[in-house]
């Protein structure tokens, strides 16, 4: 059975620069389902990150409401939204928040022992050898690429299998075989374990393997896509550019 791990409602988010306060997100609604895989596209600057941060619970919302797994999360203390973040999100942002002086295979066990889980050694080769760095689990995070990096971030997120993953440009660092791997990788978490996926992407062959695609302009969604099995990556782009 299908369920709603997210859903936000009339969202707002206002940063003060200066003396002047700047509304980014205005008053938007979404929801996305277990074994779905939603993208958000939308200009630069257009609230993106800023929406994905504020579900997360890293920044607070000025209205509106976001829950994750029925729980309003303004209603949690910092330790209980620590907690909750720990058991049922897994972020994949663009700064990767690695530990420098644990090794990848700490490093990608560190969120599940901060949890007091444990975390199966076997778990851990498995999920790195599906993100091509099996060979990577005895190194540390200054010996490996950007493009290694990332693909640690990203066995961290996945290992506890939560709930919900948020990803911010998740193949941002890798080239275009590996982003479409990870893409599929994505899909095949969505798919057999339930995951839900809400990733941010610029890139239409990221976004064509979502479900649906959640158009942004200026702080609000101004269309939804459905992606079809027929359709393209550049079928998709000109979608968004009509939007
Ligand atoms: N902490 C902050 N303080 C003040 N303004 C902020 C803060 N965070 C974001 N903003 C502003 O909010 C707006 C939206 O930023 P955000 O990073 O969410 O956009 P985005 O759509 O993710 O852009 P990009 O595609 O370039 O990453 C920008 O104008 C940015 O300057």
């Amino acid at each position: 059975m299908s369920t709603t791990p997210l859903a936000v409602q009339q969202l707002a988010k206002s940063f003060q620069q200066g003396n002047k306060q700047i509304q980014v997100l205005k008053g938007l609604s979404m929801h996305a389902n277990s074994g779905e895989m939603v993208a958000i596209m939308g200009p630069s600057g257009s609230g993106k990150s800023t929406l994905l941060h504020v579900i997360a619970g890293l920044t607070p919302a000025s209205a509106g409401k976001v829950e994750i797994d029925g729980d309003d999360i303004a209603g949690l203390s910092d330790r209980r939204l620590t907690a909750m973040r720990r058991r049922n999100i897994g972020l994949i942002f663009q700064a990767f928040n690695l530990i420098p002086t644990l090794n990848v295979h700490d490093n990608i066990a560190l969120p599940m022992l901060a949890d007091g889980r444990q975390a199966r050694h076997d778990d851990i080769v498995q999920l790195a050898e599906r993100l091509g760095i099996g060979d990577k689990l005895g190194v540390y995070p200054n010996q490996l690429s950007g493009g290694e990096q990332q693909r640690v971030a990203i066995a961290r997120a996945l290992l506890p299998h939560p709930a919900l993953i948020l990803a911010d440009e998740p193949t941002g660092n890798l080239d275009s075989d590996n982003g479409q791997a990870l893409c599929q990788l994505l899909r095949n978490c969505c798919r057999n374990d339930q995951h839900c996926i809400v990733l941010v992407t610029h890139e239409p062959a990221v976004a064509i393997w979502s479900d649906r695609v959640l158009v942004m302009r200026d702080g609000n969604f101004t269309r939804e896509i459905s992606v079809t099995n027929e359709m393209t990556a550049m079928d998709l782009a000109r979608a968004y550019q009509e939007a």
